[in-house]
């Protein structure tokens, strides 16, 4: 390994603990006046920890531009010499792992339509065996968490000690709101599943256009989420790829001063003995709820007994729309949310007619 390579290691090392990780750079590498423009005007903006560019480009249609391909990866290594930013490009083939890692690709993701299909991912994954390189891995186009899991631990098994996530949004028909839908409690559980890997948001697949991310890359913020990868191109209007979802480095500084940034915890006592009493509070109000939804679900038993004597179906349409219009006006005159009020319900009829099924079964 040459000095410049160890150096960009210890680099990769020190950068994997920072918090915030910030990662910028355009959708796609058009020139190589382009790659190099970008990364220098993202390096002085002093806010951006690497540089992205997209290589080769997954596109939903034949006849767009689908990437300059390897021709561009010595614009992103001379964009690092020159503004000593690590770079990350995604990769979906063992050439592709190749060819970055020959032009000393600092970081390698795994794209969303790659994540979903099990067989490009080991395919990745085995071109990584025996590779120091950190690897992220972004969800799957589909809200399905066993596959986002499936390519972690595919890319763990090859030996990657480095491994992170990106949630950049699932696609979903008809959503006119986001190009694809955050879906934050996915996300969330994926978080909780894997505490010790970094998690990036990238609010510009999630948005698919400027003018919302900042409120997604805020919101992302409060999740306490370790990074944020944004598409930034010198002249986006102009862009290749992704027009409508880039910023210039200079919004992209803008963005990243206007972020209040959260830490998920501080060194004072009045703060902790505040947060203490009333998680006590919701601690007590836990275990009340559980106990009546228990009481709930006894009765729902003994409502069971009456049908199964009486050969009466357990799912009553009518009695169960009331119980929705009563709850759900109640709720949020409660300041409960209409979603949550739904979902709520669902999971108690669900319940309430398992419990049901019970006894009829017995
Ligand atoms: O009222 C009933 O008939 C019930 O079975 C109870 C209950 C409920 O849990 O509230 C459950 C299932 C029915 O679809 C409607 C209501």
């Amino acid at each position: 390994m040459s000095t410049q390579q160890v150096s960009s290691k210890e680099k990769i090392k020190e950068l994997w603990a920072k918090r915030p990780i910030i990662v910028s750079g355009p959708c796609s590498a058009e020139t190589e006046e382009q790659v190099i423009e970008t990364a220098q005007q993202l390096a002085a903006t002093g806010k951006v920890d690497m540089l992205r560019a997209g290589i080769w480009k997954p596109r939903t249609k034949p006849g767009m531009f689908e990437g300059i391909g390897a021709k561009g990866l010595p614009w992103l290594q001379k964009a690092k010499q020159i503004t000593g930013l690590p770079t990350a490009i995604e990769v979906a083939t063992a050439k592709q792992v190749q060819d970055a890692l020959t032009f000393d690709v600092d970081v390698l993701w795994i794209g969303a339509r790659t994540t979903v299909n099990p067989f490009s991912v080991q395919e990745v994954a085995d071109a990584l065996r025996g590779v120091d390189v950190p690897v992220l891995v972004k969800n799957p186009i589909n809200p399905d968490l066993e596959l986002w899991s499936g390519g972690v631990e595919r890319i763990a098994r090859a030996g990657i000690k480095n491994l992170g996530l990106i949630h950049r949004g699932f696609s979903s028909y008809g959503n006119t709101q986001y190009r694809n839908a955050p879906m934050w409690h996915l996300a969330i559980e994926m978080k909780l599943k894997y505490p010790e890997l970094p998690i990036f948001n990238d609010p510009s697949h999630i948005c698919g256009k400027r003018d919302t991310l900042m409120e997604v890359a805020q919101k992302a913020i409060d999740l306490d989420y370790d990074g944020l990868m944004i598409e930034s191109h010198i002249d986006p209007d102009n862009a290749w790829s992704d027009a409508k979802q880039q910023v210039t480095p200079a919004r992209l500084k803008e963005m990243m001063e206007e972020i209040i940034w959260r830490k998920e915890d501080v060194d004072n006592s009045e703060y902790h003995k505040a947060l203490e009493k009333l998680r006590q509070q919701i601690n007590h109000l836990d275990d009340e709820m559980l106990q009546i939804l228990s009481q709930r679900m006894k009765i729902a038993d003994q409502i069971g007994q009456y049908k199964k004597d009486n050969n009466i179906t357990i799912l009553q349409p009518g009695r169960w729309q009331e119980i929705i219009d009563k709850v759900a006006m109640r709720g949020e005159k409660l300041g409960l949310s209409r979603d949550f009020l739904n979902k709520y319900l669902d999971a108690v009829h669900l319940e309430s007619i398992n419990h049901q099924k019970k006894v009829l079964d017995a």
